[in-house]
């Protein structure tokens, strides 16, 4: 048999909320001081941290493999310098150091960046409003960080839904669960270069993407011009309550007010069409199905003991 331990179903058994028990009894503690601060001073580290954790876990597993700096002088570039991991916010990779430096001083050498990178996106989730639920923990940290294995690991806003599928279940995540986790766009932005093709130009049509509404259309044709704009603007995910954890998200795709292509498709495709209604009538549904997958999406690839992990001191280096 196929013991793969890089999907979700045959790590999860390896992790446990009381891992640390013993070894640093005040983990969460230390962690929830560092996200709430962070939070105040800026929000966006909400959004970033949780994005972060998305992009670790799809690449190597959850190991911390998307915290690691490219070492100066390398030819190997790290996986936060590939191309797909341009736009993740420096408040995420702050956060994680942050929260490492304060957990270090503490109990240090015990705990892995990969758990706190698990700790901080749940406080972040919790934080905006969304679910809070225990963080599994016993993750170790990873050895491999190559930006070579990042572009078939990870979706693009362009992706096709059975490209994105087949991305998810290769993690041991199904169509459910994609659609779940993709309410993580509740809150965040996008920068313009992700759905300016569905402005103007919608798959070589020369015509906007029909599935826009025309108001969403009109602001955002001013926001992110065809050629040549800024490209620092960003667009909110959720244009009702972009920095709430609800499930508006979905009632906005069901309204045509989905961003990417990658968003509104769930609304138009037959299988996953009516969980995004579902989850559209029903918060509390949305919240416990977001908990339960966010576990499952956070023991993908799973890491124990020496052999294929380390645990770190500064999470931007190997040991
Ligand atoms: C289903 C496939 C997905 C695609 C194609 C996708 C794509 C994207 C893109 C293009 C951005 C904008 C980045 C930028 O321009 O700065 C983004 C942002 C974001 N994504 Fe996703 N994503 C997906 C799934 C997920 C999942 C599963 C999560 C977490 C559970 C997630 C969490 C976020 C968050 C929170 C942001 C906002 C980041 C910020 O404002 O800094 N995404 N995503
Ligand atoms: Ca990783
Ligand atoms: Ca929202």
């Amino acid at each position: 048999a196929k013991t793969n331990n890089n999907n979700a179903r045959s790590s999860r058994r390896q992790l446990s909320v009381d891992y640390y028990a013993k070894s640093c009894p005040q983990l969460e503690q230390l962690v929830g001081s560092v996200t709430s601060q962070q939070f105040k001073e800026a929000p966006v580290s909400g959004p970033a941290t949780i994005r972060l954790f998305f992009h670790d876990c799809f690449v190597e597993g959850c190991d911390g493999s998307i915290l690691i700096a490219t070492k100066p002088g390398s030819k190997e570039l790290a996986e936060k310098d590939a191309l797909g991991n341009k736009d993740l916010r420096v408040e995420g990779f702050e956060s994680i150091r942050k929260a490492k430096a304060l957990v270090e001083s503490k109990c240090p050498g015990v705990v892995s960046c990969a758990d706190i990178l698990a700790i901080a996106a749940r406080d972040y989730i919790h934080l905006a409003g969304g679910p809070y639920y225990q963080v599994k923990k016993g993750r170790w940290d990873g050895k491999i960080s190559m930006a070579s294995r990042v572009p078939f690991n990870l979706p693009r806003a362009n992706s096709t839904i059975d490209q994105i599928i087949k991305i998810f279940n290769a993690k041991g995540l199904t169509i459910e669960d994609l659609v779940v986790l993709s309410g993580a766009h509740t809150i965040g932005f996008a920068h313009c270069e992700h759905f300016v093709s569905r402005l103007y130009d919608y798959r070589g049509t020369k015509q906007p993407d029909p599935a826009i509404d025309p108001r969403l259309l009109r602001a955002l044709r001013m926001a992110c011009p065809h050629f040549g704009g800024n490209t620092d603007i960003v667009a909110p995910f959720d244009v009702t309550t972009p920095f709430l954890f609800d499930h508006a998200y979905y009632a906005n795709l069901e309204g045509k007010l989905g961003l990417l292509a990658s968003d509104q498709v769930l609304f138009l495709d037959p299988r996953t069409k009516s969980l995004v209604q579902e989850l559209g009538k029903d918060k509390q549904k949305f919240f416990q199905a977001f908990a339960v997958a966010m576990e499952k999406m956070g023991s993908i690839g799973v890491k124990r003991g020496r052999k294929h992990g380390e645990k770190r001191k500064d999470c931007g280096m190997h040991m």
